[in-house]
């Protein structure tokens, strides 16, 4: 005994604690389970909390009741209790984690230190729900967790760590496969989940580690290795709390320390050993054969029907339990230990914040990863692109290169430039809002988990995204420009790409904005339609945007659709001429024979101009959808009448100023027309583009403040 004793006082540096120690020993030595010696590391942490009180955020009933509780260095403590009993919410408070919606008073302590907010700092938390970033292998999540959380130590030591954990966790198996997303691709089993989850963890070796619920979800032998893990964790002196639902017998027994709560109220908390003498002197003793933790849980659970009963049964209970020795030993322990130091500055710490170079570097190789990897998801993003691009190619086709406009074709063409916007628009922030709110978790764990900024990690996710809209839009573009035989100019082909790519980035950063205010996929893709439709709307194309009612206004000056649209409208039709068909022969009145010389250049005779009454592709509500949009070209017929009046009044000789279309039909007219009716500005061009550079940079800016709000320190 005094051998061990003196082994202890070797490896453990306040010789103040050593009492708490032999405590501890004399623990393990009274329930007379085994020899065992409990060789405590050097930072190990004994965990005090008194009087805490817990309540959800605007509700008066209190969730955790003014408890105070102890778990010694080196204990591997279970809480157990009914469901409803407050198990998640102790282990929350207790972690510093998940408190956003909770009203805590009371004080933690770590070895006599105060705790106030950084828990975090000096513990792991394995929680219930393993996430990941399902296109990382199983070593490339751990090689990415040692580089960030273990920066201050060599390349080689992280490795070896890993290497190490992945044994340990019996990770070997699998730890060049791919982790998988659950429900979207194949993942490796759950139980290789929960070992990775607990593999990430304890990369650092923290001192002190909470465990929501580590055995749900895992096999008999599953849950019985992880809690062995644990236990061997706990022996060299790491300290573990798990919150755990009716273990079996041989799991429960691996367990040092029990805590069971019974409404948010303490019924017992102590070793694990001491308890059956308890129930048995309550007038519970376990029956033979059955597991005692169904017993235990049995007792103080709230039985639906019977709840005044259950209540009186569970205040009786943990009456009892607050005059027994061991609750009279815990107080004394939280007494003595509590807030003992003002300061929890000179605690070990978990993890040592990477520097922002090293987060960066590490955040961006995990985002290309898990954008460019998953070959599934990128082949459905190619095709889903390529697919709409041939799709529109398709719907719209024309000849290429084909300088040779009617009015249908004009039409068309006008047509077919915004369904490129518009389409282009959806795929690009769709795709965004399927993938990115599956990494908000996984950022907002980490981030709470100290290992990297918000900044930081969004900053990475933009970086690894752009390559694909800047690639992307140029197949597409090439697809439609051609299919559709937009313009056939060199310089306004590679403007249409530039836009695309503008637009490309204006309305992912909008899907980022939607995802940061999501909390899920499911709920970004519900939020997404009511934010993207006014924007759509506001494009121009269906209210000239002179037109648009003053309170719009504001959605008008967001909206990529109206900036993409009149640009790519402008880029198409700006000085370009369209070429009408006009058949002279048909025309039953008397025209002066050499009214359609087109050859001549004479101006006596203007070509009469189309006046804004024939531009009468002014959007009609009732006409939606959208192709009501295009303004009508003037028919030939329309044109002749003109054409006739001003012979007849002006009397002149007619011949028509300007020159043959070149596949010689008679008439061509300006292209700038089209644009002048759907009202968008030429002058407009270079603002557009500008506008749309500044949206892609504010939409992320206000993506990132909203993941900054959400995920401030105090919302942990
Ligand atoms: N933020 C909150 N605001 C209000 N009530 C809350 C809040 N969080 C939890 N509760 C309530 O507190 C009680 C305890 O919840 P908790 O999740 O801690 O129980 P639990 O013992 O972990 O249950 P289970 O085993 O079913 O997970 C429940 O009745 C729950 O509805």
């Amino acid at each position: 005994m005094a051998a061990e004793k003196d082994q202890i006082r070797n490896r453990f540096s306040s010789a103040s604690r050593i009492e708490e120690v032999e405590l501890e020993l004399g623990d393990v030595r009274r329930n007379g389970k085994s020899q065992e010696v409990q060789y405590l590391r050097q930072d190990a942490c004994d965990i005090a909390w008194s009087n805490l009180v817990v309540k959800g955020k605007g509700f008066e009933k209190e969730i955790i009741k003014n408890i105070s509780g102890y778990v010694p260095r080196g204990s591997l403590m279970a809480i157990m209790g009914s469901s409803g009993a407050g198990k998640s919410t102790l282990m929350n408070v207790l972690a510093g984690r998940n408190l956003g919606n909770l009203t805590v008073t009371g004080d933690i302590s770590v070895n006599g230190h105060l705790i106030e907010d950084n828990m975090p700092e000096i513990s792991a938390y394995v929680q219930q729900d393993d996430i990941f970033i399902g296109s990382m292998t199983v070593r490339e999540q751990l090689v990415f967790h040692a580089a960030l959380r273990m920066s201050h130590k060599k390349k080689s030591e992280q490795i070896d760590r890993v290497e190490h954990v992945i044994e340990q966790m019996g990770l070997t198996k699998c730890k060049d496969t791919v982790i998988g997303i659950p429900g979207m691709s194949k993942t490796i089993s759950g139980g290789e989940m929960k070992r990775l989850s607990f593999a990430t963890e304890i990369l650092t070796d923290p001192p002190i580690i909470f465990c929501d619920e580590p055995t749900s979800g895992l096999d008999s032998y599953l849950a019985e290795t992880v809690i062995r893990t644990l236990k061997t964790l706990s022996q060299s002196g790491t300290t573990i709390l798990c919150t755990i639902h009716q273990p079996s017998s041989q799991v429960f027994d691996l367990f040092s320390h029990l805590l069971l709560l019974a409404q948010g109220k303490v019924a017992f908390l102590g070793p694990t050993a001491k308890t059956p003498k308890f129930f048995e002197k309550m007038g519970f003793p376990i029956p033979m054969n059955f597991n005692p933790c169904d017993h235990y849980i049995n007792h103080i659970a709230l039985i639906p029907g019977r709840e005044e009963e259950s209540y009186k049964k569970m205040d009786a209970i943990c009456e009892r339990y607050s005059i027994t020795k061991t609750a009279k030993k815990n107080m004394k322990m939280v007494d003595s230990v509590s807030g003992r130091f003002a300061s929890s500055e000179s605690l070990p710490k978990d993890t040592q914040r990477a520097s922002m170079f090293v987060q960066l570097r590490w955040l961006l190789w995990r985002a290309i990863i898990s954008h460019y990897r998953d070959t599934t998801f990128a082949a459905m993003k190619v095709i889903q692109n390529l697919g709409t691009a041939i799709f529109i190619g398709l719907l719209f086709l024309r000849i290429p290169w084909d300088s040779s406009y009617d009015r249908n074709s004009a039409q068309t063409v006008t047509s077919a430039l915004f369904v490129m916007v518009t389409s282009y628009s959806m795929c690009y922030l769709f795709l965004v809002l399927m993938a990115f709110p599956l990494q908000v978790p996984v950022i907002r764990r980490e981030h709470y988990g100290g290992h990297y900024t918000i900044f930081a990690a969004f900053f990475a996710e933009v970086l690894a995204g752009l390559p694909f809209f800047v690639v992307m839009p140029l197949l597409y573009t090439i697809i439609i420009y051609f299919m559709c035989g937009f313009t056939p100019d060199v310089n306004a082909f590679f403007w249409c790409y530039l836009i695309n790519v503008f637009i490309a980035t204006a309305c992912t950063g909008y899907g980022y904005f939607i995802s940061a205010l999501a909390r899920n996929v499911k709920e970004a893709n519900t939020i997404a339609p009511s934010l993207l439709i006014p924007l759509f709307l506001l494009s121009g194309f269906f209210i000239p945007a002179k037109q648009v009612p003053i309170y719009f206004i504001p959605f008008q000056y967001i909206s990529w659709f109206y900036y993409g649209v009149e640009n790519m409208v402008t880029n198409q039709w700006v000085d370009t001429s369209i070429c009408m068909s006009l058949n002279v022969s048909d025309l039953d009145i008397p025209i002066p024979e050499d009214c359609f010389d087109f050859s001549g250049s004479l101006d006596d005779v203007t070509f009469p101009p189309v006046r804004p009454e024939y531009a009468t592709g002014i959007p009609i509500p009732g006409d939606f959808p959208f192709p009501t949009g295009v303004p009508e070209i003037p028919s030939a017929e329309d044109l002749y009448d003109q054409l006739i009046e001003e012979i007849m009044d002006s009397n002149s000789t007619c011949i028509i100023r300007g020159e043959r279309c070149p596949d010689s039909r008679p008439v061509q007219f300006d292209g700038n027309l089209i644009i002048e009716a759907l009202a968008y500005e030429p002058k407009n061009f270079s603002r557009n583009n500008w506008l749309l550079v500044v949206l892609s940079v504010a939409f992320r800016v206000l993506a990132y403040g909203v993941l900054a709000y959400r995920f401030r320190k105090t919302n942990r």
